[in-house]
């Protein structure tokens, strides 16, 4: 006697799962469009949308789950059940950097899941200005690169927006060289985004040393020219390679195997506590001696873990620099509240430019 359950037999109950899931599915969205109800009963039009409550969901699915699908899975999983749910309640508009195919869109996938609508935007300045005017809800920026360093454009545009943020999301980034070229020899000229060509420098100096480096306004506008041109190449993801139809000629040209990016979620709303949450500021102390120590001090005596510190000119004078800062806990955490605080007597101005939830996944 075998012990092995019929295939008839464990397809029956898979049949019977998956209408138990789909009843429940359904029950979840249904309570969903009630949570919307409520909160148009309570005034809270514009609050559809809850980052905070969407990674305490996602963070409870990671503690509990207990596979055998991994916990990244599983939280994709209901990520993307969340986002369906909240186009029920309210479709959004989300602004990345365009064209189709770009990391900035993955991103964008990766935090809202499939069912907000992603609107291409040609820069990242115009990213802020239709979110700033209200025509898209939120927008994802890159804003440091684990290679690169930081992406100063999002930087200095933060420094003059009165939009938070409000969510941060990682992409692992592989670089794939892509074209319609049959021998890389043929190569006469590379496009990508400056950022891209600079994560690959090593590989391009020593695999095409004679092709013209050029940079463009994004990977998937790279993509879009190698399209249109057989003896020009791109390096970019390989979902730019599925839209425009291009040969993967190299995959992973990448320098480093853990080039990861880092995106930040723009938008006019603050997230409230979770209990996992980065607070990122921008200060300004003016060109005087021991600025630097003045700005740290407040942390170190709270005890609140400084995470990151980038300095910017801050376009106001000759050698006069900006702090951009990301710490641990939310601005309304007591001991960040009274780092603030303090901060605020050392320095010539502090503006917060957000308190979010860590990323889950
Ligand atoms: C259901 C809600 O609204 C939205 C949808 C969520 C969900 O499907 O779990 C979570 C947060 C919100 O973005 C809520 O606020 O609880």
């Amino acid at each position: 006697m075998s012990s092995i359950t019929s295939l008839a037999e464990l397809r029956e109950k898979i049949d019977a799962i998956d209408a138990d899931l789909l009843r429940l599915i359904n029950e979840r969205a249904a309570c969903a469009v009630e949570v919307a109800k409520t909160k148009i009963a309570q005034g809270e039009q514009g609050t559809f949308y809850r980052p905070d409550r969407e990674s305490l969901v996602l963070r409870r699915i990671k503690d509990m789950n207990q596979g055998p699908l991994p916990d990244y899975t599983a939280v994709r999983f209901f990520r993307e059940l969340m986002s369906s749910c909240l186009a029920l309640e309210k479709p959004m508009n989300v602004a990345f950097l365009g064209p189709e195919g770009t990391f900035t869109q993955q991103a964008v996938v990766k935090h809202f899941g499939n069912a907000v609508k992603a609107m291409p935007s040609a820069t990242i300045d115009e990213i802020f200005t239709v979110v700033e005017g209200g025509a898209c809800q939120f927008g994802v920026v890159p804003v440091e690169n684990s290679t690169e360093g930081v992406i100063s454009h999002t930087l200095d545009r933060l420094l003059n927006s009165h939009l938070k943020i409000c969510g941060e999301v990682e992409i692992r980034v592989h670089q794939n060289l892509m074209g319609h070229v049959a021998n890389l020899a043929d190569i006469t000229e590379v496009f990508s985004h400056q950022q891209s060509l600079a994560q690959c420098r090593k590989w391009l100096d020593k695999n095409l040393p004679h092709a013209k480096l050029t940079a463009v306004s994004s990977n998937a506008e790279a993509a879009k020219m190698a399209a249109a041109n057989h003896q020009v190449a791109a390096i970019a993801g390989r979902v730019a390679a599925e839209i425009y139809e291009l040969d993967i000629l190299a995959k992973n040209v990448e320098d480093e195997p853990n080039n990861t990016t880092r995106f930040i979620i723009i938008g006019q709303q603050i997230s409230s506590p979770t209990g996992r949450d980065k607070t990122s500021l921008v200060v300004s102390t003016g060109n005087k001696p021991g600025a630097l120590h003045q700005v740290l001090e407040p942390f170190a005596k709270l005890g609140v873990d400084m995470v990151n510190i980038e300095s910017r000119p801050s376009r106001q004078g000759v050698w006069d620099y900006v702090f951009f800062i990301d710490i641990d806990g939310h601005c309304e955490d007591d001991k960040v509240a009274q780092a603030l605080v303090l901060l605020k007597t050392n320095v010539s101005m502090l503006k917060l430019l957000g308190s979010y939830p860590k990323a889950v996944i």
